[in-house]
C-alpha cells in the first residue's frame, strides 16, 4: 500500500533543503509526503515567525506540485506539539495503512528525549535522512532498539504498517534555517536556499528581516 510520510518540523522558514529531501523521500519510498508545520515545538525555544506565517510560507512553498502537501492539524491543537499524539491521530485516520515519520539524521538521534519515543515504533515506521554537517551519534539506548528494527528496502515499508527503520540516501543539502534567519537578519538576501515562492509576496520574509532592523 502507498505510504503515508510524515515530515515534521518548525519550518522556520521553509527552506530548500526540506523540499529536496521530502521530495527523494517521497520518490524512493513510492510515497505521499505531508509536512506538518508544529505549533509548539516540544524542545526548542519560540519560532521567529508565527504559526500563520510559517503555514503561509510553506503554502507559497508547495504550490505548483502536487508530491508534497501540508497538513495543519498540529497547530489545531493546544500545548506542545508531541509527535506520537500526532500519529496515534493518524493511525486511527488511515487503519492499517503505512505511516513513515521522516527525519533528519539530527532530530533522528535526540529521539530518546522524545515524549513516549518507544511507543512510536508501534505506531509507525522511521525513515532517517542523512544531512551533512551535523553530528548525529546514535546513543547506543537507540540503537539497540532500533537494530532489529532496520531494512534498506522500501518494499519492507510498503508491506506493513510500521515497525520498521529506513535510512533514505538523499541529496545532501547543507542549509539550515537557523543560518537562513541569520542571513536575513544581516539584511543579505539568500534568495537561492529558499523555495522562489516566497519572494513572491514580501510579507512572507518580514518577520526575519525585521528582527534586527534599526529602530
Ligand atoms: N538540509 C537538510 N537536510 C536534511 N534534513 C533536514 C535539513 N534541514 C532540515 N532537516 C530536517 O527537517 C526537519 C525539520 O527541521 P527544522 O524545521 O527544524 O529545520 P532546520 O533547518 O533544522 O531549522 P533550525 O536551523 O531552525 O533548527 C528535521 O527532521 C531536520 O532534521
Ligand atoms: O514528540 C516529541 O517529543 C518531539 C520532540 C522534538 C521534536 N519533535 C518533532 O520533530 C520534528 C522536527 O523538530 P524540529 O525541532 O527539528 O523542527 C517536529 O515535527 C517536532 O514536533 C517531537
Amino acid at each position: 500500500m502507498k505510504p503515508l510520510a510524515i515530515f515534521g518540523g518548525t519550518f522556520d522558514p521553509i527552506h530548500i533543503g526540506h523540499l529536496s529531501v521530502a521530495w527523494e523521500a517521497s520518490e524512493q519510498l513510492d510515497a505521499e509526503v505531508r509536512l506538518m508545520p508544529a505549533s509548539v515545538p516540544p524542545h526548542r525555544s519560540s519560532p521567529t515567525a508565527s504559526a500563520e506565517q510559517r503555514v503561509n510560507m510553506l503554502r507559497a512553498a508547495l504550490r505548483g506540485q502536487s508530491r508534497l502537501t501540508l497538513d495543519t492539524r498540529e497547530l489545531d491543537r493546544s500545548g506542545p506539539s508531541y509527535t506520537v499524539d500526532t500519529l496515534d491521530e493518524l493511525r486511527s485516520e488511515f487503519g492499517e495503512r503505512p505511516l513513515v515519520l521522516l527525519l533528519g539524521a539530527d532530530a533522528f538521534a535526540g529521539l530518546r528525549s522524545w515524549h513516549r519515543w518507544r511507543d512510536l515504533f508501534s505506531i509507525t515506521h522511521i525513515g532517517v535522512i542523512n544531512r551533512p554537517g551535523v553530528e548525529a551519534c546514535i546513543p547506543v539506548e537507540l540503537e539497540r532498539a532500533v537494530a532489529p528494527r532496520r531494512t534498506d528496502d522500501p518494499a519492507v515499508i510498503r508491506g506493513q504498517p510500521a515497525g520498521r527503520v529506513i535510512e533514505l540516501a538523499v541529496t545532501p543539502l547543507e542549509v539550515s534555517a537557523t543560518r537562513i534567519r541569520e542571513l536575513l537578519a544581516a539584511g543579505r538576501d539568500p534568495r537561492y536556499l529558499l523555495p522562489a515562492g516566497l519572494f513572491d509576496d514580501p510579507a512572507l520574509l518580514a518577520p526575519y528581516r525585521e528582527q534586527h532592523s534599526p529602530r
